[in-house]
């Protein structure tokens, strides 16, 4: 036990990096039951009904996706989104993540004015209001403040003073329609000097056609923005092929995949977002013993562990790093 609260204690302070989260996977519970009173007092949703559905501890992959849809019914409106957004930082950086790359699908809502691009703002509004910790969000030049796009350099001494880089990566959810999609791409292209710095493919792995969003997905190519791609959360050997050979800058997940395309996506060295808790939670991993990390990481193939919903399953980076270690320490093959 003494030895267990020491590693996790390391694992905390341990300045770590977290490229694979989603904004509304990473909402406090008390956040979602306070919205949720919010909702109830309006007359909107039952509390009693879905307060259960908050707190529940373990999900499936289908309950997952029931669940994202009840966030998006209870973080409609620009406060919350900037409300969840401010706190998702603050959270992260108690973790000591020193860069976090966050994800979220911009979403348009006619009824309360909120285009692809206001939402957006109130995701940035949020970031920028973060006082718990200093937040470098766009890099901007000391004398003339115009943006200046290099990678930060995070150092042992910015790392002891309390600062988290954040840049953020607009999703697109198999479920969107291709000109929803390419609104998307096309925003991360006009927001690129205000902290926009990639595209991602998420959403239900069961639902859509990723083909059907592939135009948006070269246009993003085309516009030279970085990609990411759910790949491989469920079976599907078409479309993990496809996705590897389209060769996008990393992927995430990548539980499906088969002989022939560990070979191909080791060859090609497309880094790996590995979601430990993620798979196992939604069962699509049946143990963390059984996770594929072990073998890339032998076969020193690049990876980064990631949290991918931190709220949803209750889990941090600082934990993922900890089982990571505790299940895997003993298979690490060491070179000479
Ligand atoms: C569990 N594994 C997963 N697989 C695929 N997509 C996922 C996901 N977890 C989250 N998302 C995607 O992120 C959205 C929520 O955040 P935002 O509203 O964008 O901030 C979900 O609706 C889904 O599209
Ligand atoms: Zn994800």
């Amino acid at each position: 036990m003494e030895e267990e609260r020491v590693d996790m204690e390391w694992c905390r302070w341990l300045p770590k990096i977290e490229l694979h989260a989603h904004l509304n996977g990473s909402i406090r519970d008390s956040t979602l039951l306070e919205l949720a009173k919010v909702l109830s007092d309006k007359n909107v949703i039952v509390f009693s009904d879905v307060e259960h559905v908050i707190l529940k501890a373990d999900r499936s992959l289908r309950e997952c996706f029931t669940m994202f849809d009840l966030i998006h019914v209870l973080a409609t409106d620009h406060k919350a989104i900037t409300r969840i957004a401010k706190e998702a930082v603050e959270d992260f950086a108690a973790e000591n993540v020193v860069y976090l790359e966050l994800r979220t699908t911009p979403k348009k809502n006619d009824s309360i004015g909120m285009t692809k691009r206001s939402y957006v703002e109130a995701v940035i509004a949020g970031i920028e209001s973060v006082e718990t910790v200093k937040v470098e969000f766009i890099p901007s030049d000391e004398n003339t403040k115009k943006p200046i796009k290099t990678l930060p350099i995070i150092d042992s001494y910015e790392t002891k003073t309390k600062k988290i880089y954040v840049r953020l990566l607009l999703s697109i959810d198999r479920r969107e329609t291709i000109a929803a999609a390419l609104e998307t791409v096309e925003l991360a292209s006009e927001m690129k000097d205000s902290g926009v710095i990639g595209i991602d493919l998420s959403g239900n792995p069961r639902i859509g056609d990723w083909f059907t969003v592939l135009p948006a997905l070269k246009r993003a190519k085309e516009l030279e923005l970085p990609i990411t791609l759910h790949c491989g959360e469920v079976p599907n050997k078409k479309e993990i092929q496809a996705m590897l050979e389209f060769c996008p800058q990393r992927i995430g997940h990548a539980v499906f995949l088969e002989d022939d395309e560990w070979k191909t996506l080791k060859s090609s060295y497309i880094p790996v977002e590995i979601c430990l808790s993620s798979n196992v939670k939604t069962r699509c991993v049946p143990s963390y013993d059984d996770h594929h990390f072990i073998d890339l990481y032998n076969a020193k193939h690049p990876l980064v562990l990631c949290t991918d919903d931190p709220g949803m399953f209750s889990i941090s980076l600082s934990r993922e790093y900890y089982i990571a270690a505790k299940t895997f320490g003993r298979y690490i093959l060491h070179s000479a």
